[in-house]
């Protein structure tokens, strides 16, 4: 039976792990010359933004262990981050005990807004849009009749009152069924179909016409019960909720929990092609909604096991964007497995839950620093020259001596090479 638990991955050579990876997804040799060599070709590239001269690459990783929904996920991750992919991996690893990660998606539903401004009666204004609610979504939908087909399009209509520093306006929201993408193009061009007649509905004047970031209708949750004696006994599950506390509290630790849920959110976002800065600023949203506030909730049950939650806005594709575009994007979406847009943001829900409970007990425990910092290593004794096996050499050394710093490996390279 495919299984995404491939113990000691990490052991192997980068080959060995492609391999591993190849079978799991069935990718061609073709696909497997991609990741390894071929990378973004630059006539994509060339296409994709303006003023192109290259391609900058970053390190694609896989966390393995992901048990989701019951189904076996390897998930790729684009980071630069040392410890991140392993974090993932041990987090999912200590899940599978109680079956993984649970999931739910509330719909893949993005809000337009239009902003109506030097209205006398706003209020008036609000109630004479939601009389021709109707009219609106029709013209809405007329400007995207392939995502009408597939069942998506326009749903609903909202209007708003707001206060602000040039006296109220009027914002209008298109409830927009965007399927599988991502749906800004889709939500922007029904936003400037439709403003002409609000403005005629209203006898307002229309300034903006923008897809919102904050998709509180296009929510993503996921669920894991780390059992106490698998994650490390009483005192673990103890020092996790004093740190979830700590995060509730006080905003300055926040934005570092809420980093920690991005640092694997993002990076399979990135792998997959999608628009990193939307899902973050989606999920700093979200978390600020009501004050700021940690993405991820943890309890404990009558059992004294963990249990974790996480709630977050992912806008995110399997269509659209760069998604088919980046031959690298659509290789990651064949390791994923994942068939829709809907699929996609729940294992970005588990992942996102997943990197938080490895670093929480990191932090909790025996502090970042062991695990992170020996993942590290790798990376000062390369910028300090070290090639081939003298890197693992350095790495050694400076892990023992716990001085993770360029200066000293430096001069551990030097003694190396002078035996
Ligand atoms: C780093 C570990 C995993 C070591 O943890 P460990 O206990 O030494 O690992 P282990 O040797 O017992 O292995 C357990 C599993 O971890 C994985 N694993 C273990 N080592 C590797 C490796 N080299 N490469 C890839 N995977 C690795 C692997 O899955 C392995 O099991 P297997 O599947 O092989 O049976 C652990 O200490 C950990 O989870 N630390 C957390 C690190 C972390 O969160 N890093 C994120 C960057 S720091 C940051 O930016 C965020 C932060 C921390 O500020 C957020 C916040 O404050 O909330
Ligand atoms: N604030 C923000 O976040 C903004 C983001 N962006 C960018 O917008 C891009 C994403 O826009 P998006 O609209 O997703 O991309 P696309 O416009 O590339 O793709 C969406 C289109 O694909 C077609 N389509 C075909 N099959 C499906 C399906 N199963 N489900 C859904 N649509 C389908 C649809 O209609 P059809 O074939 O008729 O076109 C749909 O409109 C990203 O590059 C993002 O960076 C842009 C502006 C603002």
């Amino acid at each position: 039976m495919k299984t995404s638990r491939i113990p000691g991955f990490y052991k192997l050579s980068v080959k060995e792990r492609l391999r591993k990876v190849a079978e799991f997804a069935n990718l061609s040799e073709e696909e497997m010359n991609a990741l390894l060599e071929k990378g973004l070709p630059n006539d994509i590239a060339d296409r994709m933004i303006e003023n192109v001269i290259g391609t900058f690459e970053l390190p694609l990783g896989i966390a393995t262990n992901f048990l989701i929904d019951g189904k076996e996920y390897l998930i790729p991750m684009a980071i630069e981050e040392p410890s991140v992919v392993a974090a993932a991996s041990n987090a999912a690893k200590m899940a599978r005990a109680k079956g993984g990660f649970f999931t739910d998606y509330s719909g893949n539903i993005m809000i337009g807004q239009i902003q109506v401004t030097k209205l006398k009666d706003p209020n008036s204004a609000k109630f004479e849009v939601l009389r021709h609610k109707e009219e609106i979504i029709e013209k809405a939908n007329e400007q995207d009749p392939i995502l009408v087909n597939l069942g998506g399009g326009c749903k609903d209509v909202e209007a708003r009152v707001i206060n602000t520093r040039f006296g109220e306006m009027l914002i209008v929201h298109l409830l927009v069924d965007v399927k599988d993408a991502m749906g800004a193009n889709a939500v922007n061009t029904m936003a400037e179909a439709v403003a002409p007649l609000i403005e005629r509905i209203t006898g307002g004047k229309v300034y903006l016409r923008i897809i919102s970031n904050l998709a509180v209708y296009r929510l993503a949750r996921a669920k894991a019960i780390f059992d106490k004696n698998v994650i490390g006994g009483e005192e673990v599950v103890e020092g996790i909720m004093q740190a979830y506390a700590f995060a509730e509290a006080d905003p300055f630790r926040c934005a570092t929990h809420n980093k920690g849920i991005m640092n694997g959110i993002s990076a399979v976002v990135i792998a997959t092609g999608n628009d990193f800065r939307a899902v973050e600023a989606g999920a700093h949203a979200y978390a600020a909604i009501h004050g700021y506030k940690p993405l991820t909730r943890y309890e404990v049950n009558e059992d004294g096991d963990l249990v974790g939650t996480i709630e977050l806005p992912m806008a995110v594709g399997v269509i659209g964007g760069a998604t088919k575009v980046n031959p690298l994007a659509k290789i990651c979406l064949k390791i994923l497995g994942v068939n829709s847009a809907e699929e996609l943001a729940r294992v970005l829900a588990a992942v996102g839950l997943a990197q938080n409970f490895a670093a929480l007990r990191a932090l909790a425990t025996e502090g970042i620093q062991r695990g992170h910092m020996e993942l590290h290593a790798r990376n000062v004794a390369i910028m300090a020259g070290a090639v081939g096996e003298e890197i693992d050499k350095v790495v050694e050394i400076l892990v023992r001596e716990r001085k993770v710093r360029l200066d000293r490996a430096k001069e551990v390279l030097e003694e190396i090479r002078k035996k």
